[in-house]
Order: C-alpha cells, then structure tokens, then sequence
C-alpha cells in the first residue's frame, strides 16, 4: 500500500482531563495505529462499548480534535496541518455523517439551502442550472429528489428522511471516505435496514471507504467487512469481520461477542454489558492491557505493559497471550 493510497493512523493518543478542575489526565486513546487501505472500497466498523473512545477517534479523523501523540496522514499528507486549500480538498475528500438527523438541520433552515452553500463553498459550483443538476443527483442517489425536498423545512421530513438528506449532502463533493458516527441509532428499526442498504450501496456503486461507528454488534456484522474492537481507549483487535466473529482471538472481544450471540436471554444476562462507572476511570488508568482486572488471562505483565500489535492469521490482536506470534 503507498503512502498515497492509504488512511494512516499512527501512535494515536488522546487525554483529556478528569478530578477536580480537570487537571489530572487519563488517556481516552492510547497508542492507536490502523492503516486503511483506500483503493479497496470497504466499510471498516469502529465498535466498543460506551467510552471506549470510537467517536473521539472518529473526530480526530475528521480533523475536530487534535491527538496530543500521534499523526493521521490522508494519501500522506498530516491532516492536521492542512491549512487553505489542502484544508479545502480535505473536506471534500472525506465528509461526516453525524447520529442525530435532527440536530443536522437548524429547523429554522430550509433544507435546499444547505445543499446549495455545500455546493457553493466546498465544491465550487456558482452555476444554477449546474448546481441544482449536482444536488438532484446526491438526493436520487438515497431515493429521493430536489423537487421533493425544494423549499421544506427539517420537520417536514421522518428521522430516515432526514439522515438520508444528511447522506445525500455529504454525497456533493464526491467524497472518497465517510465518517458515519452511529447513523441509525437514532432511528426506528424499520427505517435502519434502509440506511445501512445505502452505505453499502455507496461502497459498491461509488467505491467509497466508509468508516462506521457503533455499538450495536448485530448493524456492524450486516454492514462491515472489517472491524476494530476498541475497549477504554486501546484498540484490541482489527481484522476482517467474518474471521473476528467466528473466531475472536481477544478475551475481550470473545466475551462480548458471546453476550451479544448468545440467543438465550437468560444465559446472555450471565454475560451483562460493562457499565461505565468508577471502575471505567480506573481502567483506563491501568498502564498495562485495560482488561486486565477482567480477563481469565491476566498474568502479571498484563497489568504494567501495553501488549504489542501482534498478527494472529491475519487479524491483529493485543494480547499477551500471543507473544509468541510474529509481531505485525
Ligand atoms: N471533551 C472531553 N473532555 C473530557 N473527557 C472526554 C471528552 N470527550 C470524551 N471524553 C471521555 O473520553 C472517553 C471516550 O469517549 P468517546 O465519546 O470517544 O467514547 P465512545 O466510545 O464514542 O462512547 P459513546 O458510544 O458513548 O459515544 C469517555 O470516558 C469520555 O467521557
């Protein structure tokens, strides 16, 4: 993979501040590196638990947050330090798509007027006749059309209709990749189906790079082709979906995957989600492996050392109890 075909993610670590007056610091991201190839059209699901760090990871993607340690290189370029129009190519090259549709739209604005600034200020179209040809196209491509959407109001439209209006605007510049932070949680599960037949419509029909966050492991299995299971701000395991879900190598992702896969509610309440409470801070303080005070597996280096990437058959896993594996 070149330099110029990939999304780099390289020794990311991100801290914010907790206590009093925020002053001591734990690390939301630590050590974070994933390279994504973008000549294959995919869709690469971030997956974790509340807090595990998904959306900060995601907003340093998107350039809103800046890591403390680390670099994120776009076709090799430090996306944080594009500045006027490398700043501007950026945004056209990789556009969001946010959980909330109705927090998208002011609901004071007509909905065509943010298509025709889109197009205006980030792609450069002064034209009308062009500009409403580019803004019909987008909103056939997610089923639905200028004409339907000229002159109405965000409450005009169903929560699908919306989040398929934010899709179609993002659509304007001829994006390569989509940041889509939780795009259907907020939707009735009637309408998420729909949505999630869009991305991947988008990835086969414009060969796009999608990358997809959530929580939910039953979404992430119909859309992803990859996924990285992220646990208190380190990233355990990363590789092609179906190898993961048939065969998890972190002890983290197999108890998670057993909660989720059991089809026995009784049995899978043996397995019940991590609550984020004190102990969330107190794991994210252990400088060593952040399930170590869970895990059947611990031995005393988990605790003080961050395992290292190691390739296990193709899927990268941190673990200690696969040292013995080449290291990727
Ligand atoms: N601006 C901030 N200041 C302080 N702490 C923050 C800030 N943003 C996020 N955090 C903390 O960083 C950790 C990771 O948060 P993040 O929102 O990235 O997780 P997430 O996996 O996306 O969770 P969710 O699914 O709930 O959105 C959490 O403990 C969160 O409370």
């Amino acid at each position: 993979m070149s330099e110029d075909s990939k999304l780099r993610i390289e020794n990311v670590t991100k801290l914010y501040g907790y206590g009093l007056l925020g002053l001591k610091k734990f690390k939301a991201l630590d050590n974070i590196s994933m390279d994504i190839d973008l000549t294959k059209p995919r869709i690469v699901v971030l997956a974790g638990e509340t807090g595990s760090g998904k959306t900060t990871l995601l907003r340093i993607i998107m350039g809103m947050v800046k890591p403390n340690i680390g670099r994120v290189f776009y076709k090799g370029r430090d996306i944080h330090k594009l500045r006027g129009s490398e700043a501007k190519w950026y945004r056209r090259e990789v556009q969001p798509i946010f959980q909330d549709p109705y927090e998208t739209f002011n609901p004071l604005r007509k909905i065509d007027s943010y298509f025709y600034d889109t197009i205006r200020n980030v792609v450069g179209i002064k034209n009308r006749g062009e500009a409403e040809h580019r803004i019909d196209e987008s909103l056939r491509f997610v089923g639905l059309s200028l004409d339907r959407v000229k002159g109405k109001y965000p409450h005009e439209f169903s929560g699908g209709e919306l989040q398929r209006i934010s899709i179609a605007r993002a659509l304007l510049t001829h994006p390569k990749m989509l940041l889509a932070d939780e795009p259907v949680s907020m939707l009735d599960a009637t309408l998420r189906v729909g949505i999630l037949n869009i991305l991947k419509n988008l990835k086969e029909k414009l060969n796009m790079v999608i990358i997809y966050v959530t929580h939910d492991l039953s979404t992430a299995y119909y859309i992803g082709d990859d996924i990285s299971i992220m646990y208190r701000g380190t990233l355990v395991e990363y590789g092609p979906i179906s190898k993961v879900y048939q065969e998890p190598r972190h002890p983290y992702t197999y108890a998670l995957l057993e909660s989720i896969l059991e089809p026995d509610p009784s049995i899978r309440e043996r397995y019940p989600a991590i609550k984020p409470s004190s102990i969330e801070l107190k794991e994210f303080l252990i400088p060593g492996c952040r399930y170590a005070n869970r895990c059947p597996y611990a031995k005393e280096i988990c605790w003080h050392t961050l395992p290292p990437p190691t390739n296990v058959d193709g899927v990268v896993v941190r673990c200690w109890k696969y040292l013995d594996y080449k290291q990727s």
